[in-house]
């Protein structure tokens, strides 16, 4: 699964667990973004992947993969599936989406590759339509997993006004933004 992770939430969680769960994985691994093309400033990588480490520390079926922050460059999809099959050549790879990207996915570099590198879930996320038009349909499966309206954005907002991020993120991601004074303007 990649995301920019920027915090991960328990939205992130829950994706990657039913997707393990409808399609029998036997591991999901949390790909934190380098530097996302289609995203404004975000936080250092390497802040992004301790939070993912936290918060997929007590599942043993999730890992986390530094191979989109040690590129050099934008993050492609392309290059994160290509790095990954070399390290697992063996294994058949899915990729987990949000509706929010796979409706964006057509904007991808190299978009008609990817379909050959890895099978793509997209699973539904409130607020956005979870449709495949224009893509190619064995390639793209759909899933529904239950609602967690939470993102990335609203956490960061919170942080920043001081609200609680309490039970939208795992309880030690609560703690390292807390002792990094991430998202706060006024440290
Ligand atoms: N609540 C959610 N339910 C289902 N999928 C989600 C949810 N939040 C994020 N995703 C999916 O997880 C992947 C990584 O998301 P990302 O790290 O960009 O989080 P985000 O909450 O969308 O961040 P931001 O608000 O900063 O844009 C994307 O494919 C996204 O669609
Ligand atoms: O390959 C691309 O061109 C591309 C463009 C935008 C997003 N992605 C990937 O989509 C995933 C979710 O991205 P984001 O920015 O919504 O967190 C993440 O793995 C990104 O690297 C990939």
């Amino acid at each position: 699964m990649g995301g920019t992770f920027d915090p991960i939430h328990h939205g992130h969680l829950v994706a990657a667990s039913e997707v393990a769960q409808s399609f029998d994985l036997d591991e999901v691994i949390f790909v934190p973004t380098g530097v996302p093309w289609q995203k404004a400033a975000v936080s250092p990588g390497e802040h992004r992947y301790l939070m993912t480490v936290i918060a997929t520390a007590s599942n043993p079926r999730f890992t986390v993969s530094r191979v989109d922050i040690e590129r050099q460059g934008p993050t492609y999809t392309i290059d994160t599936l290509r790095d990954v099959h070399a390290e697992r050549p063996d294994a058949e790879l899915f990729f987990i989406t949000g509706a929010d990207a796979i409706a964006q996915i057509l904007t991808w570099k190299d978009v008609s590759e990817l379909w050959e590198l890895a099978h793509f879930v997209a699973v539904s996320r409130p607020g956005h339509d979870l449709s495949i038009s224009g893509l190619p349909e064995g390639d793209v499966s759909l899933l529904e997993v239950p609602a967690l309206a939470i993102s990335s954005t609203d956490c960061r907002a919170r942080v920043e006004r001081g609200d609680p991020v309490w039970y939208l993120v795992p309880d030690g991601v609560v703690q390292y933004i807390s002792k990094h004074h991430l998202y706060r303007s006024v440290a």
